[in-house]
């Protein structure tokens, strides 16, 4: 006779392949055939080229599955890319090796998250820039991740300073993986030609130097399009200009859409004597008839902080393009404005200075500091460091910041900011838009 307990082990024994498989059922879906999959494209970006790349291969995705949708990394929910049948990540890589700001939870979830990904078609393209250090460390940090899931990894391109042939890799990857090239015209207008109508130097050598054009300068463009059309902007958009020999360069738009023309403030960058591609162009083309070929591009993650309350603005040089349809933006719907800004002396930054000037002095600024490095030996974080009581008073509880400029000043007074607000201010202010930061 058979004991009690062998009955329960052969009952055991039958059941426990069936409880396996259903729990394999449960755990994914069936995959389907092409047509008929869950398509994910998933994007990272800081300055919105690979959120324009990943809306053009949504819009590719879209024509084999209409329900494919299109997703922000930090919206992206680990349920949801387990779920899925096919994934489609287009990542930047910004600061030094890090994520997007708009990526900041995928990559903590990277570091921390386990979610089994066996059966999910994962293709990267990673955006990067061979000049840093860490080339497209964050596309590599999600290959690494997504193989360690178990995901299988059908494609990796990266993409050096947005090469063309680079993305024809990925373009190609698309077809192949038969969904169809990114679609045509969708990474938005043609570039067109503008005129540049004015040129001012308004910091960094006068004289000798600038008119010569031998060394750096801080310059004030005025620009208008051949066709006298003056196309739409938002705040925080950008200048692309296509140089002759085929790179991209991005500038702000320094005013507000509306107007007669468009201002950039553009450092003219000389590196071992060489003046650098787009902005040795802008500042030397002859004013009234040089010409530059660009189009204006949306950057979704620069746009104005939400909220009425009050604005602190922080940058230095070049950063005040930046800054500045920022400050009128502010200004005019009555928010409380603090500019701190930083330039190497009084002497040689006038020009910049001025405007900031008159508009503190016509009571539009609630306060304006200035750190004059070579001046005063005085830079944008000390100032920060010395007004952290004033400074939370200030931003406290409704504040928003925007911060533009270099990279190194913006991660110092991040460092200042975080030190004076704390860590999970700064995180808060950051997560709800409140934050915006544009450093290059
Ligand atoms: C401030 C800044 C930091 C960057 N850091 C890196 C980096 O560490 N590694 C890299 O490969 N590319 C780096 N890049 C280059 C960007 O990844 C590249 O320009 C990309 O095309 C930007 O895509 P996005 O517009 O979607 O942000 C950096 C760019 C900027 C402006």
């Amino acid at each position: 006779m058979r004991d009690t307990f062998t009955d329960w082990l052969i009952l055991a024994a039958l059941i426990a392949p069936w409880l396996g498989l259903t729990w394999l059922c449960l755990r994914k879906r069936p995959r389907v055939a092409l047509g008929g999959a869950s398509h994910l494209v998933v994007y990272a970006s800081q300055t919105g080229h690979a959120q324009e790349i990943a809306e053009a291969t949504h819009a590719a995705v879209l024509r084999v599955d209409p329900e494919a949708r299109l997703v922000c990394a930090n919206r992206l929910d680990l349920a949801d890319l387990a779920g899925a049948d096919r994934v489609f990540f287009v990542v930047a890589t910004s600061g030094d090796g890090d994520a997007p700001d708009d990526a900041g939870d995928l990559d903590r979830a990277l570091a921390e998250d386990d979610v089994d990904l066996t059966g999910v078609q994962v293709a990267i393209l990673a955006l990067g820039d061979r000049r840093y250090t860490h080339f497209c460390a964050f596309g590599e940090r999600l290959r690494t991740w997504c193989e360690a899931m178990a995901a299988e990894v059908t494609a990796y391109v990266t993409v050096d300073d947005l090469a063309p042939d680079d993305l024809a890799q990925w373009d190609a990857v698309l077809r192949r993986e038969g969904v169809g090239g990114m679609a045509e015209g969708q990474l938005d207008s043609a570039p067109r030609e503008w005129r540049i109508d004015s040129r001012a130097c308004v910091a960094g050598p006068v004289g000798e130097g600038a008119q010569t054009g031998a060394s750096e300068g801080l310059f004030r463009l005025t620009l208008r399009p051949e066709d006298g059309l003056l196309p739409a902007w938002g705040i925080g958009d950008l200048f692309e200009l296509h140089t002759p020999d085929g790179h991209l360069r991005d500038y702000s738009i320094a005013n507000r859409c509306g107007g007669e023309e468009l201002v950039l403030f553009v450092r003219r960058v000389i590196d071992k004597g060489v003046p650098g591609r787009g902005s040795g162009l802008l500042t030397s083309l002859p004013v009234g008839t040089g010409r530059v070929r660009a189009r204006i591009r949306a950057h979704a993650g620069f746009r104005p902080p939400p909220g009425t309350g009050p604005l602190l603005a922080i940058g230095a040089g070049s950063g005040w393009a930046g800054l500045r349809p920022h400050l009128l933006e502010a200004m005019a719907s009555g928010r409380a404005c603090w500019l701190i800004f930083g330039e190497r002396g009084e002497a040689d930054a006038s020009g910049l200075f001025g405007e900031m000037r008159a508009w503190h002095e016509e009571g539009r600024f609630h306060r304006l500091d200035l750190a004059l490095s070579r001046q005063d030996g005085v830079r944008v974080p000390d100032i920060l460091a010395a007004n952290s009581a004033d400074l939370r008073d200030f931003l406290t509880p409704a504040g928003a910041v925007v911060l533009c400029g270099r990279l190194a000043m913006g991660e110092a007074a991040l460092a200042v900011l975080r030190a004076s607000m704390s860590e999970d201010w700064l995180e808060e202010a950051r997560h709800s838009g409140r934050l915006r930061s544009d450093l290059y």
